[in-house]
């Protein structure tokens, strides 16, 4: 099968967050399996260019429809750990690609329209027929739009798409100028069964209009898909999302376990395993010796987090507190977009600055998080909401005991050490409900506790959460199975 990844992220050369994991994973699953896929993102200016192979001019000669003209795009060619990347290069005088970040601007729903229409006809262009266009989260929800109301009339007619919400909380909220922008007719198209937002009829939900054209539409785990159709997750799309219910399935994420494999990864100084667990102490030394952090028999608990509402920011400084009040070692690795947010952190960095039990690392660094999966005990994941969550899989792969709160993707995959009717053995973290200090801390205590007096029993939950296959193998199944399901045979 031909698939086409439609895509703001991918990882390690354009990653945000863990929308760049899933597509990279999800990928490299994908072409194992003999199927050709061709990712296509923007050219930012921030692309870790020294993660890209062989980049060459692939289309100098793309034109892209914007309000009654065109802008001169070229396309370039490269590879990223093996797979096939498209990089679209905007000639634009607005630069919408080289802002320094991939997120963040006013305009990024005419940066990401934008791309949109790119995609569609760069594929036309360049005389692509992919079978399945996979789109992700509001950034391309054009995709299916364009394609239905316009690519499919000029040659485009035997693709389909398959697009996955990653994240309710963004839904590329605008105005109808970006119809107009890509040509298309707010007329029809602002309608209560298209793209009309539920809640303010003046707006352009790009999310709602990915669902509404899509074939398929999948979210990051199950239990988030039951959320946002059932509850306030849904952040008001839970009735459009009921209406599409015969198209919309939850899929697991899984994690990519040549990327993160602790016996194999080059950003830890010595490789652990299963067998050989004993080793991962020598990573937590290297992490305090790194972050400047005593050496101690202290436990270390962990943060590794975009530092965003959703991901339960007051809890998180709480749980620095409460750690070092428990006798454990606390490690924060977290960027903030948000101004108000970034300085909040860096005043907590400035208390701590003497402390030789905690360190706080503001911004975003890849090689890092690994030696701090590697290093730490326990990893704290206190979300308001989370769909799916990669650290606490990741974590668990490095003998990580997460620590989380039981919603979305985090109940799928984390099952509690105490409060729980699976065997013994598939028992891997500590999970709370209640979105409270209290909640926090009764779990944070009970990980804690079983750290510093039940070293064996520890040990064994570790080992645990090592056995689980959080891989890719079973959902890139699941999603042959959805491309097999609408694709034009
Ligand atoms: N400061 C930092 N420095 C280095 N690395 C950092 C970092 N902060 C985070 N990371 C890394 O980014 C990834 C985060 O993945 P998540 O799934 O937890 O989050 P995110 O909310 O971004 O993704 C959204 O999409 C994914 C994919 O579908 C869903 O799992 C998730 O629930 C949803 O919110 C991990 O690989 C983590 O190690």
């Amino acid at each position: 099968m031909y698939i086409v990844m439609a895509t703001p992220e991918c990882a390690p050369v354009a990653k945000a967050g863990g929308l760049g994991d899933f597509v990279h994973g999800l990928s490299r699953e994908l072409a194992s399996h003999g199927h050709q896929v061709d990712i296509i993102l923007p050219k930012y200016d921030c692309l870790r260019y020294d993660r890209v192979q062989d980049m060459e001019t692939y289309h100098s000669d793309l034109w892209v429809p914007f309000y009654d003209r065109a802008v001169h795009c070229d396309v370039e060619r490269g590879e990223v750990d093996g797979l096939q990347c498209f990089f679209v290069d905007a000639h634009s005088e607005h630069g919408f690609f080289n802002r320094g970040a991939i997120y963040g601007d006013a305009d990024d729903p005419d940066r990401f329209t934008f791309f949109s229409h790119a995609i569609l006809s760069f594929l036309l262009a360049a005389g692509k027929r992919p079978d399945i266009i996979h789109c992700n989260e509001w950034q391309t929800g054009l995709v299916p739009v364009l394609l239905f109301e316009r690519y499919a009339a000029m040659g485009l007619d035997r693709t389909r798409v398959c697009y996955s919400l990653h994240n309710l909380g963004h839904q590329g909220w605008t105005t109808p100028h970006v119809l107009h922008m890509n040509g298309l007719d707010a007329g029809r198209l602002m309608v209560p069964d298209r793209l009309q937002d539920p809640g303010n009829p003046g707006a352009v939900n790009l999310m709602k209009g990915g669902i509404v054209f899509s074939n398929f539409v999948t979210t990051v785990s199950p239990r988030y898909a039951w959320e946002i159709q059932h509850t306030e997750q849904g952040m008001g799309l839970q009735g459009v999302l009921r209406t599409h219910d015969r198209k919309f399935g939850g899929v697991l994420n899984g994690i990519d376990t040549n990327t993160w494999n602790p016996a194999t990864d080059a950003f830890i100084p010595v490789p652990y395993d299963a067998n050989h667990l004993a080793d991962k102490g020598a990573n937590k030394t290297a992490l305090r010796n790194r972050l400047g952090l005593v050496d101690a028999a202290k436990p270390i608990v962990a943060v590794i987090s975009r530092l965003d509402r959703q991901k339960g920011i007051e809890l998180i400084r709480h749980g620095i507190d409460f750690s070092l009040e428990q006798g454990a070692q606390f490690v924060l690795l977290g960027s903030a977009q948000d101004p108000a947010v970034n300085a909040q952190f860096w005043e907590a960095k400035k208390v701590l600055q003497e402390s030789a039990d905690a360190h706080l690392e503001l911004g975003y660094d890849e090689e890092l998080s690994h030696l701090i999966y590697a290093g730490a005990d326990m990893i704290l994941i206190p979300s308001v909401y989370e769909p799916c969550g990669l650290t606490q899989m990741i974590a668990m792969r490095y003998g990580c005991v997460p620590i989380v709160r039981r919603v979305g993707g985090l109940a799928d995959t984390v099952f509690d050490a105490n409060y729980n009717d699976r065997p013994f053995e598939e028992r891997n973290g500590y999970v709370f409900d209640e979105l409270s200090f209290d909640g926090l801390e009764s779990a944070m205590k009970r990980a804690i506790g079983l750290w510093w007096e039940y070293p064996d029993y520890f040990r064994q939950l570790r080992l645990n959460g090592m056995r689980m296959d959080n891989s890719w193998a079973r959902p890139a199944q699941d999603y042959l199975s959805i491309y097999e399901h609408i694709r034009v045979r």
